[in-house]
């Protein structure tokens, strides 16, 4: 590089990469990732499951769409900071309202440009997530010494409760998406939504505004509700969203109060950081996988119809599905490594996912399971 560095990432195990720094400037310690999309930049960095993370982009080209407010997943970027191969370009898009390294600064969020993601990579394919320091410092003044030593007293996300803190602080009505224009087309208009209640263990807005557009009145409730005040809203479904952190670190809260909900003939729809609560809820253990999956061509296959799906995936945990009790049955596998990615419990119409429909690359895929969430309420109804 022929100009001074003014952004460094740095490994726990002394590894460092320097490159261009982008966005707000300072430094974070976090866990580091690489995700496979191809689009979504600005999507992945509003995902709250990203909290603590900072993602290595193997796509080359980020920022060249620019930012548009209608793809935020959240009001902020959650994820600690980004690391990509070019510098972000002026974005060409029509629907470009904003640049992403403005958009980055503004709401404090580090880039690093100019690494070699493909060596990164493989480095976190080989030794597993690592804890990193991210820095961006227009001076280029690193002190690479005391980085080292931070990345590598960094706990880690075992242990770690983010949903909590990513969680709304009061429950809401959420508003956006159609019930009518959506599967609500040629459906009975006179039915009337379906009263759900979404735990927000870090929602993604994608994931509410899909459960309306299938038909779902939804009230947001924050992720230390208890199971009291979930029923006091008489729902008719309850859903588990996404979320960041250890899933087993929700033990004091979510876990003790899903249980209880599982007590109820309620439907139950969990999606990532909420099917493996969901999971621990009724018994069965969840494992830090090695570098996790995040990306947007996992192909996931669902054992009872031998379909396969191509999905959007978040996670850096897993369900350990040698754990799962009897009356759970393993709905969904990997076909990357095998591991767990649904389950449901038998004659119950409680069901989750590892993988995230909402997103939908395939593009709709996974779109089934909001009408199987819709018509297990309908059932219910009659
Ligand atoms: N997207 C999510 O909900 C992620 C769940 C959990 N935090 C994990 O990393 O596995």
């Amino acid at each position: 590089m022929a100009t001074k560095p003014t952004a460094c990432l740095v490994l726990a195990d002394g590894t460092v990469f320097y490159g261009r720094g982008f966005g707000a400037t300072g430094e974070v310690v976090a866990e580091l990732v690489f995700n496979t999309a191809m689009t979504g930049y600005q999507e992945i960095m509003t995902d709250p499951s990203y909290a603590s993370q900072v993602v290595t982009f193997t796509f080359p080209h980020i920022g060249n769409t620019g930012i548009t407010p209608e793809d935020d997943e959240a009001q902020d970027p959650v994820a600690s900071g980004i690391v990509v191969h070019w510098d972000p370009t002026a974005p060409s898009n029509w629907r470009s309202a904003g640049e992403l390294c403005d958009w980055m600064e503004r709401r404090g969020r580090i880039g690093i440009g100019g690494v070699d993601t493909r060596r990164l990579t493989r480095a976190i394919r080989q030794q597993g997530a690592p804890h990193v320091v991210l820095a961006h410092d227009p001076d280029g003044d690193f002190d690479l010494e005391a980085m080292i030593a931070r990345a590598r007293d960094w706990k880690g996300l075992v242990g770690l409760d983010l949903a909590k803190e990513v969680s709304c602080a009061q429950s809401y009505h959420w508003d956006e998406g159609s019930w009518e224009w959506g599967e609500g087309f040629g459906k009975n208009l006179e039915e009337k939504p379906f009263k759900v209640v979404a735990l927000d263990y870090g929602a993604k807005r994608n994931i509410l505004r899909s459960l309306v557009t299938h038909g779902a009145d939804v009230t947001v409730l924050p992720a230390t509700a208890t199971a009291e005040e979930v029923l006091a809203h008489e729902p008719e479904g309850v859903f588990l969203s996404n979320g960041p952190g250890d899933p087993a670190a929700t033990g004091s809260y979510a876990v003790p109060m899903i249980r209880e909900l599982l007590n109820r003939d309620l439907p139950i729809f969990g999606i990532c950081l909420g099917h493996q609560m969901l999971a621990l809820a009724l018994g069965a253990q969840t494992v830090k996988m090695s570098h996790g999956h995040h990306g947007a061509n996992h192909p996931v296959r669902d054992n009872e119809t031998g379909k396969v799906e191509i999905t959007s995936m978040n996670h850096g945990f897993a369900v350990d599905s040698q754990s799962l009790p009897k009356e759970v049955i393993e709905t969904h596998v990997s076909l990357f490594d095998g591991s767990n990615c649904g389950i449901r419990v038998a004659d119950k119409p409680v069901f989750s996912v590892q993988y995230h429909p909402e997103a939908a690359p395939g593009p709709q895929d996974s779109m089934y399971l909001f009408r199987r969430f819709v018509d297990s309420m309908r059932k219910r109804r009659v």
